[in-house]
Protein backbone atom coordinates (compact mmCIF):
# COMPACT_ATOMS: atom_id res chain seq x y z
CA UNK A 1 0.00 0.00 0.00
CA UNK A 2 2.76 2.55 0.83
CA UNK A 3 4.39 1.93 -2.42
CA UNK A 4 1.06 2.05 -4.57
CA UNK A 5 0.63 5.55 -2.30
CA UNK A 6 3.99 6.67 -2.81
CA UNK A 7 3.99 5.68 -6.80
CA UNK A 8 0.63 6.28 -7.74
CA UNK A 9 -0.88 8.26 -5.12
CA UNK A 10 -3.49 5.37 -4.41
CA UNK A 11 -5.08 5.99 -1.07
CA UNK A 12 -7.20 2.89 -1.36
CA UNK A 13 -11.13 2.47 -2.18
CA UNK A 14 -13.22 5.89 -1.86
CA UNK A 15 -16.01 6.07 0.26
CA UNK A 16 -18.96 5.94 -1.90
CA UNK A 17 -22.16 4.46 -3.15
CA UNK A 18 -20.78 1.24 -3.51
CA UNK A 19 -20.35 0.84 0.30
CA UNK A 20 -24.50 0.98 0.59
CA UNK A 21 -24.21 -2.64 -1.13
CA UNK A 22 -21.53 -4.26 1.63
CA UNK A 23 -24.13 -4.98 4.33
CA UNK A 24 -26.72 -6.61 2.00
CA UNK A 25 -23.49 -8.41 0.35
CA UNK A 26 -22.40 -9.85 3.35
CA UNK A 27 -26.36 -11.36 4.33
CA UNK A 28 -26.33 -12.83 0.76
CA UNK A 29 -23.01 -14.37 1.59
CA UNK A 30 -23.80 -15.54 5.27
CA UNK A 31 -27.43 -17.47 3.99
CA UNK A 32 -26.12 -18.88 0.90
CA UNK A 33 -25.45 -22.45 2.69
CA UNK A 34 -29.46 -22.06 3.98
CA UNK A 35 -30.28 -21.29 0.66
CA UNK A 36 -27.79 -23.60 -1.36
CA UNK A 37 -29.25 -26.39 1.19
CA UNK A 38 -32.86 -25.61 0.10
CA UNK A 39 -32.60 -25.08 -3.64
CA UNK A 40 -30.53 -28.51 -3.65
CA UNK A 41 -33.63 -30.41 -1.70
CA UNK A 42 -36.31 -29.38 -3.76
CA UNK A 43 -34.10 -30.12 -7.02
CA UNK A 44 -33.71 -33.13 -5.48
CA UNK A 45 -36.79 -34.32 -4.02
CA UNK A 46 -39.25 -32.06 -6.08
CA UNK A 47 -41.43 -31.24 -3.00
CA UNK A 48 -42.24 -27.84 -3.80
CA UNK A 49 -46.11 -28.66 -3.20
CA UNK A 50 -45.54 -30.21 0.19
CA UNK A 51 -46.84 -27.55 2.61
CA UNK A 52 -45.10 -29.31 5.45
CA UNK A 53 -41.68 -28.68 3.59
CA UNK A 54 -42.63 -24.47 2.87
CA UNK A 55 -43.62 -24.46 7.02
CA UNK A 56 -39.95 -26.61 7.54
CA UNK A 57 -38.01 -24.15 5.21
CA UNK A 58 -40.01 -21.28 6.81
CA UNK A 59 -38.75 -22.32 10.45
CA UNK A 60 -34.88 -23.17 10.08
CA UNK A 61 -34.95 -19.90 7.79
CA UNK A 62 -36.27 -18.08 10.87
CA UNK A 63 -33.82 -19.92 12.91
CA UNK A 64 -30.76 -19.25 10.72
CA UNK A 65 -31.64 -15.91 10.46
CA UNK A 66 -30.79 -15.66 14.40
CA UNK A 67 -27.81 -17.37 13.82
CA UNK A 68 -26.69 -14.59 11.19
CA UNK A 69 -27.08 -12.23 13.57
CA UNK A 70 -24.87 -13.97 15.76
CA UNK A 71 -22.29 -14.51 13.25
CA UNK A 72 -22.69 -11.18 11.52
CA UNK A 73 -21.58 -9.63 15.32
CA UNK A 74 -19.16 -12.59 15.68
CA UNK A 75 -17.52 -11.59 12.13
CA UNK A 76 -17.25 -8.29 14.01
CA UNK A 77 -14.02 -8.90 15.90
CA UNK A 78 -12.08 -8.92 12.66
CA UNK A 79 -10.82 -5.83 11.65
CA UNK A 80 -11.80 -6.82 7.94
CA UNK A 81 -15.60 -6.72 8.88
CA UNK A 82 -15.21 -3.64 10.89
CA UNK A 83 -13.63 -1.94 8.30
CA UNK A 84 -16.79 -2.13 6.01
CA UNK A 85 -18.95 -1.19 8.75
CA UNK A 86 -16.69 2.07 9.81
CA UNK A 87 -16.82 2.86 5.80
CA UNK A 88 -20.84 2.44 5.56
CA UNK A 89 -20.67 4.28 8.99
CA UNK A 90 -18.79 7.20 7.57
CA UNK A 91 -20.58 6.69 4.19
CA UNK A 92 -23.40 7.74 6.24
CA UNK A 93 -22.42 10.15 7.96
CA UNK A 94 -20.91 12.23 4.73
CA UNK A 95 -24.46 11.87 3.07
CA UNK A 96 -26.55 13.16 6.36
CA UNK A 97 -23.98 15.98 7.09
CA UNK A 98 -23.91 17.49 3.37
CA UNK A 99 -20.50 16.46 2.59
CA UNK A 100 -21.97 15.55 -0.87
CA UNK A 101 -22.80 17.25 -4.18
CA UNK A 102 -25.50 15.86 -6.48
CA UNK A 103 -24.64 14.58 -9.99
CA UNK A 104 -26.18 16.73 -12.64
CA UNK A 105 -27.95 14.16 -14.83
CA UNK A 106 -29.72 15.36 -18.26
CA UNK A 107 -32.41 12.48 -17.44
CA UNK A 108 -34.70 14.56 -15.25
CA UNK A 109 -36.25 11.26 -14.41
CA UNK A 110 -33.19 9.34 -13.53
CA UNK A 111 -32.14 8.08 -9.88
CA UNK A 112 -30.77 10.94 -7.89
CA UNK A 113 -26.93 10.32 -7.77
CA UNK A 114 -24.08 11.45 -5.48
CA UNK A 115 -20.75 12.36 -4.82
CA UNK A 116 -19.08 12.25 -1.95
CA UNK A 117 -16.46 14.70 -0.73
CA UNK A 118 -13.18 13.17 -1.66
CA UNK A 119 -12.91 10.53 1.14
CA UNK A 120 -10.80 7.18 1.98
CA UNK A 121 -10.57 4.82 5.12
CA UNK A 122 -7.67 2.81 6.03
CA UNK A 123 -6.98 0.55 8.88
CA UNK A 124 -3.42 -0.21 10.03
CA UNK A 125 -1.58 -1.31 13.10
CA UNK A 126 -4.39 -1.42 15.06
CA UNK A 127 -5.21 2.19 14.10
CA UNK A 128 -8.38 3.51 11.54
CA UNK A 129 -6.95 6.26 9.20
CA UNK A 130 -9.79 8.62 7.69
CA UNK A 131 -8.67 10.90 4.87
CA UNK A 132 -9.82 13.60 3.21
CA UNK A 133 -9.14 15.33 0.70
CA UNK A 134 -8.99 18.83 0.70
CA UNK A 135 -7.76 20.83 -2.32
CA UNK A 136 -9.70 23.98 -1.83
CA UNK A 137 -13.08 22.28 -1.84
CA UNK A 138 -15.95 24.03 -0.34
CA UNK A 139 -16.22 21.89 2.64
CA UNK A 140 -12.12 22.74 3.47
CA UNK A 141 -12.91 24.25 6.98
CA UNK A 142 -15.48 22.62 7.87
CA UNK A 143 -13.35 19.08 8.04
CA UNK A 144 -10.62 20.58 9.07
CA UNK A 145 -12.47 20.71 12.33
CA UNK A 146 -14.39 16.90 11.86
CA UNK A 147 -12.50 15.06 14.38
CA UNK A 148 -14.83 15.82 17.42
CA UNK A 149 -17.52 14.72 14.72
CA UNK A 150 -15.81 11.67 14.16
CA UNK A 151 -15.01 10.22 17.30
CA UNK A 152 -18.34 9.94 18.53
CA UNK A 153 -19.73 8.53 15.01
CA UNK A 154 -17.41 5.92 16.00
CA UNK A 155 -16.90 5.92 19.38
CA UNK A 156 -13.04 5.43 18.63
CA UNK A 157 -10.63 8.04 20.20
CA UNK A 158 -8.86 10.18 18.12
CA UNK A 159 -4.62 10.09 18.21
CA UNK A 160 -3.57 12.27 15.56
CA UNK A 161 -3.90 14.46 12.92
CA UNK A 162 -1.66 14.54 10.01
CA UNK A 163 -1.28 17.38 6.85
CA UNK A 164 -0.35 16.30 4.24
CA UNK A 165 -0.49 18.71 0.46
CA UNK A 166 -4.29 18.64 -0.43
CA UNK A 167 -5.28 16.03 2.39
CA UNK A 168 -5.69 15.78 6.13
CA UNK A 169 -5.27 11.90 7.99
CA UNK A 170 -6.97 11.49 11.02
CA UNK A 171 -6.19 8.72 13.06
CA UNK A 172 -7.89 6.80 15.55
CA UNK A 173 -7.41 3.89 17.91
CA UNK A 174 -9.55 0.82 19.01
CA UNK A 175 -8.65 -1.58 22.08
CA UNK A 176 -8.07 0.68 25.02
CA UNK A 177 -8.37 -2.14 27.41
CA UNK A 178 -6.41 -4.37 25.28
CA UNK A 179 -3.51 -1.88 26.01
CA UNK A 180 -3.95 -0.78 29.28
CA UNK A 181 -1.37 -2.29 32.29
CA UNK A 182 -1.49 -3.25 35.72
CA UNK A 183 -0.07 -1.30 38.51
CA UNK A 184 2.62 -4.18 39.18
CA UNK A 185 3.30 -4.14 35.69
CA UNK A 186 4.98 -0.19 35.19
CA UNK A 187 8.53 -0.15 34.42
CA UNK A 188 10.70 2.80 32.88
CA UNK A 189 14.34 3.76 31.88
CA UNK A 190 16.55 6.23 33.18
CA UNK A 191 16.97 7.68 29.23
CA UNK A 192 13.36 9.24 29.57
CA UNK A 193 10.40 6.88 29.40
CA UNK A 194 7.91 5.28 31.68
CA UNK A 195 5.24 3.12 30.33
CA UNK A 196 2.13 4.25 31.70
CA UNK A 197 -0.20 1.99 28.79
CA UNK A 198 1.15 -0.76 26.33
CA UNK A 199 1.22 2.59 23.43
CA UNK A 200 1.78 5.73 26.32
CA UNK A 201 5.24 6.20 27.34
CA UNK A 202 6.06 9.24 29.18
CA UNK A 203 9.30 10.36 27.21
CA UNK A 204 10.40 12.37 30.33
CA UNK A 205 13.31 13.93 28.65
CA UNK A 206 11.62 14.97 25.05
CA UNK A 207 8.05 16.52 27.08
CA UNK A 208 9.40 17.27 30.88
CA UNK A 209 7.40 17.15 33.95
CA UNK A 210 3.91 15.83 34.00
CA UNK A 211 0.40 17.10 35.32
CA UNK A 212 -2.16 14.68 36.93
CA UNK A 213 -5.71 16.15 36.56
CA UNK A 214 -8.90 14.31 38.36
CA UNK A 215 -11.82 15.28 40.26
CA UNK A 216 -11.96 13.55 43.27
CA UNK A 217 -12.54 9.97 43.42
CA UNK A 218 -11.19 9.66 39.78
CA UNK A 219 -7.70 7.77 40.59
CA UNK A 220 -4.85 10.44 40.60
CA UNK A 221 -3.41 8.63 43.91
CA UNK A 222 -3.44 5.54 42.38
CA UNK A 223 -1.97 6.72 39.29
CA UNK A 224 0.54 8.74 41.30
CA UNK A 225 1.08 5.24 43.32
CA UNK A 226 1.65 3.10 39.67
CA UNK A 227 3.89 5.62 38.87
CA UNK A 228 5.80 5.32 41.64
CA UNK A 229 6.07 1.62 41.12
CA UNK A 230 8.07 1.87 37.99
CA UNK A 231 10.11 5.34 38.94
CA UNK A 232 11.65 3.84 42.28
CA UNK A 233 13.46 0.99 40.42
CA UNK A 234 15.93 3.51 38.72
CA UNK A 235 15.22 6.97 40.36
CA UNK A 236 15.07 8.80 43.21
CA UNK A 237 11.50 10.15 44.29
CA UNK A 238 10.79 12.96 47.11
CA UNK A 239 7.22 13.09 47.42
CA UNK A 240 4.65 16.76 48.98
CA UNK A 241 1.74 15.66 50.39
CA UNK A 242 0.02 18.80 51.91
CA UNK A 243 -3.43 16.85 52.55
CA UNK A 244 -0.62 14.40 54.86
CA UNK A 245 -3.16 11.76 53.85
CA UNK A 246 -2.14 9.41 50.98
CA UNK A 247 1.52 9.24 51.18
CA UNK A 248 2.96 10.11 54.48
CA UNK A 249 1.90 6.60 55.91
CA UNK A 250 4.67 5.23 53.05
CA UNK A 251 7.35 7.29 54.78
CA UNK A 252 8.34 4.01 57.08
CA UNK A 253 9.21 2.34 54.25
CA UNK A 254 12.99 1.91 52.87
CA UNK A 255 12.51 3.08 49.64
CA UNK A 256 11.00 6.22 50.47
CA UNK A 257 12.12 7.05 54.22
CA UNK A 258 12.71 10.19 54.60
CA UNK A 259 11.20 11.69 51.26
CA UNK A 260 7.75 12.15 52.10
CA UNK A 261 7.21 15.92 53.56
CA UNK A 262 3.99 17.46 54.19
CA UNK A 263 4.90 20.35 56.28
CA UNK A 264 4.78 23.96 54.79
CA UNK A 265 7.91 24.76 55.85
CA UNK A 266 9.85 21.13 55.16
CA UNK A 267 8.13 21.11 51.73
CA UNK A 268 9.14 24.48 50.89
CA UNK A 269 12.53 23.87 52.14
CA UNK A 270 13.01 20.71 50.05
CA UNK A 271 11.99 22.63 46.84
CA UNK A 272 14.92 25.54 47.65
CA UNK A 273 17.03 22.27 48.48
CA UNK A 274 16.64 20.44 44.86
CA UNK A 275 17.33 23.52 43.23
CA UNK A 276 20.43 23.91 44.95
CA UNK A 277 20.85 20.25 44.37
CA UNK A 278 19.99 21.08 40.36
CA UNK A 279 22.88 23.62 40.34
CA UNK A 280 25.30 21.33 41.68
CA UNK A 281 24.46 18.55 39.65
CA UNK A 282 24.96 21.17 36.39
CA UNK A 283 28.25 22.04 38.17
CA UNK A 284 29.36 18.42 37.89
CA UNK A 285 28.27 17.64 34.43
CA UNK A 286 29.89 20.31 33.68
CA UNK A 287 33.05 19.38 34.71
CA UNK A 288 32.11 15.65 33.62
CA UNK A 289 31.74 17.41 30.04
CA UNK A 290 35.11 18.90 30.06
CA UNK A 291 37.10 15.55 31.18
CA UNK A 292 35.00 14.05 28.25
CA UNK A 293 36.21 16.98 25.75
CA UNK A 294 32.34 17.21 24.69
CA UNK A 295 31.88 20.27 22.53
CA UNK A 296 28.27 20.70 23.80
CA UNK A 297 27.38 19.38 27.27
CA UNK A 298 24.83 16.51 27.35
CA UNK A 299 21.66 14.70 29.25
CA UNK A 300 22.16 13.70 32.63
CA UNK A 301 21.83 10.25 31.85
CA UNK A 302 25.15 10.17 29.49
CA UNK A 303 27.53 10.73 32.67
CA UNK A 304 25.81 7.92 34.40
CA UNK A 305 23.35 9.93 36.37
CA UNK A 306 20.15 9.27 37.99
CA UNK A 307 16.53 10.83 37.58
CA UNK A 308 14.89 12.33 40.10
CA UNK A 309 11.45 13.12 40.62
CA UNK A 310 9.52 15.42 42.67
CA UNK A 311 5.97 14.29 42.75
CA UNK A 312 3.50 17.29 44.91
CA UNK A 313 -0.38 16.05 45.92
CA UNK A 314 -2.84 18.86 45.61
CA UNK A 315 -0.36 21.32 44.09
CA UNK A 316 -2.93 24.12 44.19
CA UNK A 317 -3.58 23.26 47.33
CA UNK A 318 -0.09 23.13 48.29
CA UNK A 319 0.65 26.87 47.02
CA UNK A 320 -1.95 28.69 48.64
CA UNK A 321 -0.35 26.80 51.93
CA UNK A 322 3.05 28.46 50.61
CA UNK A 323 1.10 31.76 50.42
CA UNK A 324 -0.03 31.77 53.95
CA UNK A 325 2.48 30.45 55.86
CA UNK A 326 5.68 31.58 54.21
CA UNK A 327 3.91 34.39 52.20
CA UNK A 328 5.04 38.33 53.30
CA UNK A 329 2.09 39.60 55.94
CA UNK A 330 2.08 43.58 57.13
CA UNK A 331 2.76 43.03 61.10
CA UNK A 332 4.36 39.98 61.42
CA UNK A 333 7.53 40.43 63.64
CA UNK A 334 10.92 39.47 62.22
CA UNK A 335 10.56 36.51 65.10
CA UNK A 336 7.32 35.32 63.28
CA UNK A 337 8.49 35.12 60.02
CA UNK A 338 9.47 31.81 58.56
CA UNK A 339 12.95 31.00 57.97
CA UNK A 340 12.54 30.78 54.20
CA UNK A 341 9.89 32.68 51.77
CA UNK A 342 6.73 32.03 49.50
CA UNK A 343 9.02 34.22 46.89
CA UNK A 344 11.98 31.52 47.48
CA UNK A 345 9.91 28.41 47.11
CA UNK A 346 8.20 29.86 43.67
CA UNK A 347 11.37 30.74 42.54
CA UNK A 348 12.39 27.28 43.20
CA UNK A 349 9.98 25.71 41.68
CA UNK A 350 9.95 27.54 38.60
CA UNK A 351 13.69 27.19 38.23
CA UNK A 352 12.93 23.44 38.03
CA UNK A 353 10.63 23.70 36.29
CA UNK A 354 12.52 25.77 33.45
CA UNK A 355 16.24 24.36 33.94
CA UNK A 356 15.12 20.49 35.12
CA UNK A 357 15.16 18.62 31.90
CA UNK A 358 19.04 18.56 31.24
CA UNK A 359 20.02 17.42 34.37
CA UNK A 360 17.63 15.34 34.94
CA UNK A 361 15.44 16.86 37.34
CA UNK A 362 11.49 16.36 36.96
CA UNK A 363 8.53 17.71 38.56
CA UNK A 364 5.04 15.84 39.29
CA UNK A 365 2.07 17.91 39.86
CA UNK A 366 -1.19 16.55 41.09
CA UNK A 367 -4.57 18.87 41.01
CA UNK A 368 -8.46 18.16 41.16
CA UNK A 369 -10.13 20.53 39.05
CA UNK A 370 -7.68 23.44 37.59
CA UNK A 371 -8.56 27.35 37.03
CA UNK A 372 -6.77 29.73 35.13
CA UNK A 373 -5.26 31.26 38.25
CA UNK A 374 -4.46 28.26 40.04
CA UNK A 375 -1.14 27.44 38.75
CA UNK A 376 0.88 30.66 37.64
CA UNK A 377 1.46 30.48 33.69
CA UNK A 378 5.15 29.51 33.35
CA UNK A 379 4.69 26.44 35.51
CA UNK A 380 1.93 25.51 33.51
CA UNK A 381 3.08 26.36 29.99
CA UNK A 382 6.17 24.56 30.97
CA UNK A 383 4.91 21.34 32.28
CA UNK A 384 4.55 19.65 28.94
CA UNK A 385 2.74 16.35 29.60
CA UNK A 386 -0.48 16.13 30.70
CA UNK A 387 -2.32 13.22 31.58
CA UNK A 388 -6.35 13.20 33.59
CA UNK A 389 -8.63 11.04 35.17
CA UNK A 390 -12.28 10.67 35.89
CA UNK A 391 -14.26 13.68 35.73
CA UNK A 392 -13.11 17.28 34.85
CA UNK A 393 -14.56 20.13 34.36
CA UNK A 394 -14.48 21.89 30.65
CA UNK A 395 -12.47 24.83 31.66
CA UNK A 396 -9.72 22.01 33.31
CA UNK A 397 -9.66 20.28 29.88
CA UNK A 398 -9.70 23.97 27.78
CA UNK A 399 -6.65 24.94 30.39
CA UNK A 400 -4.87 21.42 29.98
CA UNK A 401 -5.51 20.92 26.27
CA UNK A 402 -6.00 23.98 24.60
CA UNK A 403 -7.21 24.41 21.21
CA UNK A 404 -8.01 20.75 21.06
CA UNK A 405 -11.56 20.02 19.12
CA UNK A 406 -12.21 16.83 21.18
CA UNK A 407 -15.74 16.05 22.96
CA UNK A 408 -14.36 14.91 25.98
CA UNK A 409 -16.30 12.93 28.28
CA UNK A 410 -16.47 11.14 31.09
CA UNK A 411 -16.41 7.28 30.77
CA UNK A 412 -16.88 5.30 33.48
CA UNK A 413 -17.65 1.76 31.39
CA UNK A 414 -16.05 -0.15 28.59
CA UNK A 415 -17.72 -2.65 26.60
CA UNK A 416 -19.94 -3.09 30.16
CA UNK A 417 -17.05 -3.54 32.33
CA UNK A 418 -16.38 -0.42 34.93
CA UNK A 419 -12.92 1.03 34.48
CA UNK A 420 -10.94 3.40 36.91
CA UNK A 421 -8.83 5.91 36.24
CA UNK A 422 -10.16 6.50 32.92
CA UNK A 423 -9.21 9.87 30.84
CA UNK A 424 -6.66 11.78 28.66
CA UNK A 425 -3.29 12.09 28.06
CA UNK A 426 -0.98 14.16 25.71
CA UNK A 427 1.64 16.83 25.21
CA UNK A 428 0.57 20.73 25.83
CA UNK A 429 -0.27 21.88 22.29
CA UNK A 430 -0.92 18.61 20.99
CA UNK A 431 -4.13 16.81 20.88
CA UNK A 432 -4.81 14.36 23.69
CA UNK A 433 -5.56 10.76 23.37
CA UNK A 434 -8.05 8.75 25.42
CA UNK A 435 -5.90 7.23 28.71
CA UNK A 436 -6.72 4.68 31.37
CA UNK A 437 -4.82 4.59 34.59
CA UNK A 438 -2.41 1.50 35.16
CA UNK A 439 -5.35 -0.86 37.06
CA UNK A 440 -4.58 -1.56 40.38
CA UNK A 441 -4.77 -5.34 41.08
CA UNK A 442 -7.31 -6.84 43.80
CA UNK A 443 -5.51 -6.45 47.44
CA UNK A 444 -5.32 -10.55 47.57
CA UNK A 445 -2.95 -10.33 44.89
CA UNK A 446 -1.04 -6.61 45.01
CA UNK A 447 -0.53 -4.29 47.60
CA UNK A 448 1.16 -1.14 46.90
CA UNK A 449 2.81 -0.95 50.48
CA UNK A 450 4.03 -4.63 49.80
CA UNK A 451 5.71 -3.95 46.06
CA UNK A 452 7.74 -0.75 47.28
CA UNK A 453 9.09 -2.88 50.62
CA UNK A 454 10.63 -4.99 47.91
CA UNK A 455 12.79 -2.32 46.42
CA UNK A 456 15.99 -1.30 47.13
CA UNK A 457 16.80 2.50 48.44
CA UNK A 458 18.46 4.12 45.33
CA UNK A 459 20.55 6.75 46.12
CA UNK A 460 21.41 10.27 44.39
CA UNK A 461 25.00 10.19 43.19
CA UNK A 462 27.32 12.80 45.18
CA UNK A 463 30.40 14.54 44.31
CA UNK A 464 32.56 11.69 44.99
CA UNK A 465 30.64 8.79 43.40
CA UNK A 466 30.97 10.54 39.82
CA UNK A 467 33.44 9.03 37.57
CA UNK A 468 33.75 9.97 34.07
CA UNK A 469 33.08 7.09 32.09
CA UNK A 470 33.89 6.80 28.14
CA UNK A 471 32.68 5.00 25.42
CA UNK A 472 35.08 2.21 23.68
CA UNK A 473 35.99 4.46 20.74
CA UNK A 474 36.59 7.26 23.46
CA UNK A 475 38.68 5.30 25.66
CA UNK A 476 41.03 3.77 22.55
CA UNK A 477 41.28 7.44 21.14
CA UNK A 478 42.49 8.81 24.85
CA UNK A 479 45.23 6.04 25.06
CA UNK A 480 45.83 6.42 21.36
CA UNK A 481 45.01 3.19 20.12
CA UNK A 482 42.79 1.39 17.81
CA UNK A 483 39.34 0.19 19.46
CA UNK A 484 39.81 -2.92 18.16
CA UNK A 485 43.57 -3.24 20.18
CA UNK A 486 41.21 -2.09 23.18
CA UNK A 487 38.83 -4.97 22.83
CA UNK A 488 41.96 -7.30 22.42
CA UNK A 489 43.54 -6.09 25.85
CA UNK A 490 40.17 -6.35 26.87
CA UNK A 491 40.25 -9.69 26.34
CA UNK A 492 43.44 -10.50 27.45
CA UNK A 493 42.48 -8.88 30.55
CA UNK A 494 38.95 -10.38 31.14
CA UNK A 495 40.85 -14.12 30.67
CA UNK A 496 43.15 -13.84 33.33
CA UNK A 497 39.89 -13.10 35.18
CA UNK A 498 40.13 -9.34 35.93
CA UNK A 499 37.73 -7.83 36.76
CA UNK A 500 37.24 -4.67 34.65
CA UNK A 501 34.08 -2.35 35.76
CA UNK A 502 30.89 -2.29 33.47
CA UNK A 503 31.52 0.73 31.42
CA UNK A 504 35.50 2.19 31.24
CA UNK A 505 35.98 4.74 33.25
CA UNK A 506 39.23 7.28 34.66
CA UNK A 507 39.67 4.84 37.20
CA UNK A 508 40.73 1.93 34.78
CA UNK A 509 43.16 4.42 32.68
CA UNK A 510 45.96 4.14 34.49
CA UNK A 511 46.28 0.52 34.16
CA UNK A 512 45.62 0.56 30.30
CA UNK A 513 48.36 3.23 30.31
CA UNK A 514 50.92 1.71 31.55
CA UNK A 515 50.12 -1.49 29.49
CA UNK A 516 50.37 0.52 26.28
CA UNK A 517 53.42 2.05 28.07
CA UNK A 518 55.07 -1.26 28.73
CA UNK A 519 54.41 -2.47 24.68
CA UNK A 520 55.33 0.46 22.96
CA UNK A 521 58.97 0.69 25.54
CA UNK A 522 60.00 -3.00 25.31
CA UNK A 523 58.22 -4.04 21.78
CA UNK A 524 56.65 -6.44 23.78
CA UNK A 525 52.90 -8.60 22.68
CA UNK A 526 50.01 -7.59 23.95
CA UNK A 527 49.64 -10.67 26.11
CA UNK A 528 53.12 -9.73 27.46
CA UNK A 529 52.52 -6.28 28.33
CA UNK A 530 48.97 -7.62 29.89
CA UNK A 531 50.75 -10.29 31.84
CA UNK A 532 53.83 -8.06 33.32
CA UNK A 533 50.72 -6.21 34.98
CA UNK A 534 48.40 -8.45 35.96
CA UNK A 535 50.33 -11.97 35.95
CA UNK A 536 49.20 -15.09 34.35
CA UNK A 537 45.97 -14.81 36.28
CA UNK A 538 45.00 -12.31 38.14
CA UNK A 539 42.97 -14.02 40.58
CA UNK A 540 45.99 -16.06 42.18
CA UNK A 541 48.25 -14.45 44.80
CA UNK A 542 51.50 -15.58 44.22
CA UNK A 543 54.06 -16.15 47.44
N1 LIG B 1 -6.38 2.59 38.30
C1 LIG B 1 -7.24 2.11 39.20
N2 LIG B 1 -7.40 0.79 39.35
C2 LIG B 1 -8.27 0.30 40.25
N3 LIG B 1 -9.02 1.06 41.06
C3 LIG B 1 -8.90 2.39 40.97
C4 LIG B 1 -8.00 2.99 40.03
N4 LIG B 1 -8.10 4.32 40.15
C5 LIG B 1 -8.99 4.56 41.11
N5 LIG B 1 -9.48 3.41 41.62
C6 LIG B 1 -10.50 3.27 42.67
O1 LIG B 1 -11.04 4.56 42.96
C7 LIG B 1 -10.74 4.95 44.31
C8 LIG B 1 -10.36 6.43 44.34
O2 LIG B 1 -9.14 6.60 43.64
P1 LIG B 1 -8.02 7.65 44.13
O3 LIG B 1 -7.89 7.65 45.59
O4 LIG B 1 -6.80 7.40 43.34
O5 LIG B 1 -8.69 9.00 43.66
P2 LIG B 1 -8.14 10.49 43.81
O6 LIG B 1 -8.29 11.13 42.49
O7 LIG B 1 -6.78 10.48 44.40
O8 LIG B 1 -9.18 11.11 44.82
P3 LIG B 1 -8.97 12.36 45.82
O9 LIG B 1 -8.75 13.55 44.97
O10 LIG B 1 -10.25 12.43 46.55
O11 LIG B 1 -7.79 12.01 46.69
C9 LIG B 1 -9.61 4.02 44.75
O12 LIG B 1 -9.64 3.79 46.13
C10 LIG B 1 -9.87 2.77 43.95
O13 LIG B 1 -10.83 1.96 44.61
Amino acid sequence: MGFLKSFFGFRGFKIGNKDKMTLPLEVIILSLPFLGFWFVFFWFTKAYTTPATWILCVVTGLIYAFGVVAVYRQLQKFSFFRVLKYRRMLRFFLEENGYVTEKKSKNKDAKRKLKYVETFFSYKDRAYIVTFGLKGNKHQQKLLKISGDLEITFSLDMIDMIDETGYINYKFMSGLLDNVLKSSEIAGTPKGGLQLMKDVVWDYIGNPHLMIAGGTGGGKTVLMRSMLIGLLKYSVVDILDPKQSDFVPLNEIPVLKDRIFSETLEMGQRLIDVKSFMDQRYGQMRKLSKAKKEKQMEAFHTYGLKPYFIMVDEFPSFMSAVEDELGFKMGRSAEERAPISSMEVMSAIKQIILKGRQAGIFMIIATQNIKSDDIPTTIRDNIMTRVTVGRLSNTSYDILFPNSNKNFKYIKEIDGRRVFGMGYYGVNGESPRQFLSPQMPPAKDFTFWDAYEAMPRLELETEEDVVVSYTKQEFAEKLGIHPRTLGEITKLLVDREFELSKELNDGDLSLFERIVAFKNQTKSTWQEAVVNEVGEKFSVVED
